[in-house]
């Protein structure tokens, strides 16, 4: 008998936000410490257990930037496979009463022309989060 191991591929959500404020987006740099060193992304972060997309949106902004966010719309999702897991990118469009953050994690943050996104060392699955969101945008026009 041939006997057939399928292993099961741990599938991460990461619910994260494409922050606009007076025509610029927000990127966020990756720690130096963390997985995807010094890389760009949108903010957010895994979900935990029993969490909405939506709830574990606004706990992974309120402790990154210490700021609440407004959910404007969603994105398509976009997925990157690691080989042991697969990660799974729930990006929302949101807006934010104030710009006064308090960074717990990043690196450092920008305000960019949607155009000039791409300039920035993006992780591989937020390439097509941009993609999205410039169809977004093309969408609304
Ligand atoms: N928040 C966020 N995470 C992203 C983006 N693109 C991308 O590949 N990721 C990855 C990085 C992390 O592996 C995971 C988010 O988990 P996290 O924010 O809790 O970060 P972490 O470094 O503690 O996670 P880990 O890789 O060590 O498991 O998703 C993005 O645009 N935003």
């Amino acid at each position: 008998m041939i006997e057939v191991l399928v292993s099961e591929k741990l599938v991460v959500r990461v619910p994260c936000a494409v922050i606009e404020h007076n025509g610029k987006v927000l990127a966020g740099q990756r720690s130096a410490a963390l997985s995807f060193p010094l890389q760009w992304e949108f903010p957010g972060g895994k979900l935990e257990k029993g969490e909405t997309d939506e709830q574990a949106l606004f706990r992974e902004i309120m402790e990154e930037l210490n700021v609440s966010v407004e959910i404007i719309d969603k994105l398509p999702e976009t997925s990157k496979d690691q080989g042991w897991r697969e990660i799974v990118l729930v990006p929302f469009v949101c807006k934010v009463d104030t710009i006064d953050f308090i960074l717990t994690e990043h690196e450092q943050i920008l305000w960019l022309d949607p155009d000039d996104l791409p300039t920035l060392d993006w992780t591989e699955a937020d390439l097509n989060v941009i993609k999205n969101y410039y169809d977004y945008l093309a969408a609304k026009i």
